[in-house]
């Protein structure tokens, strides 16, 4: 599958290597790449994104950098030094902190890592905003998050699918959409807020869908990859 055909990023939110390799002998590295986050990151370390790229696997690492700039753009670095497909920092972390994020990997010889930055997290809503003294909806906060992300020169943002239509009338089109939230019809919600299909957030303007419990915990993971890019292709895509 080239890159616009394969469109499902699987989270491996798992305790342990173990686990997590389990789950990935059951996916196709053909159809989908593979998240790494911080439980499984913090347990197994870089020996799983090892694992993972060795079965073919293109691997998102997922740790939400959000620090000062220096000690940001270092771990930047010796994330596209593992040779992830992408790495992602915090947007709240500010324009000099993504500046050099941007420009340690700039200066790597043919880094390929992408690099993209989270909004606002899909679990949060406008009064968990308020909470933290954002006096503003989600969407305006988003907007304004993927507006400074894309100005510091990253690749993409993380964002709700709810948020993608408008972005991708603001963005240039090569700006990545990375949509977590994704249920299809007949999944639950769990701790996720703002949320969306596969099928929609495609047509909303989603690049990549980043999704977690409706596959790993379904029967035959690989099936239901199958099943959701079946069900994206019958709506018009690829
Ligand atoms: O950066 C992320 O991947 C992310 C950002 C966000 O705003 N919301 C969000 O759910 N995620 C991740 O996307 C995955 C969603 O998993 P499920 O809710 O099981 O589909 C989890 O690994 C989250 O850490």
């Amino acid at each position: 599958m080239t890159d616009a055909l394969k469109p499902i990023i699987v989270a491996l939110d798992f305790p342990d290597q173990g686990a997590a390799l389990t789950m990935a002998d059951r996916l196709d590295p053909d159809t989908c790449r593979v998240k790494v986050g911080k439980e499984l990151f913090t347990r197994a370390g870089p020996a799983v994104v090892e694992a993972l790229q060795s079965r073919g696997f293109e691997v998102f690492l997922d740790l939400k950098f959000h620090d000062i700039p220096n000690t940001t753009a270092s771990a930047v670095k010796a994330a596209a030094e593992l040779g992830v497909w992408m790495v992602n920092v915090h947007a709240s972390g500010g324009r000099r902190m993504m500046q050099a994020a941007r420009e340690i990997l700039d200066k790597q010889a043919d880094c390929q890592t992408l690099l993209i930055a989270v909004t606002v997290l899909t679990s949060m809503e406008q009064v968990d905003l308020e909470d933290i003294g954002i006096a503003v909806e989600p969407v305006q906060q988003v907007q304004r998050l993927a507006k400074l992300t894309a100005e510091c020169g990253l690749d993409g943002v993380v964002c709700s699918a709810q948020e993608a239509g408008l972005l991708r009338q603001q963005l240039a089109n090569s700006f990545k959409l990375i949509t977590p939230g994704i249920r299809p019809l007949d999944a639950d919600a769990g701790d996720q807020r703002r949320i969306m299909t596969p099928l929609e957030a495609l047509r909303q303007g989603s690049d990549y869908l980043v999704i977690g419990r409706p596959i790993t915990r379904a029967e035959d993971p690989a099936a239901r990859c199958s099943q959701i890019l079946n069900e994206l292709q019958q709506g018009g895509f690829f």
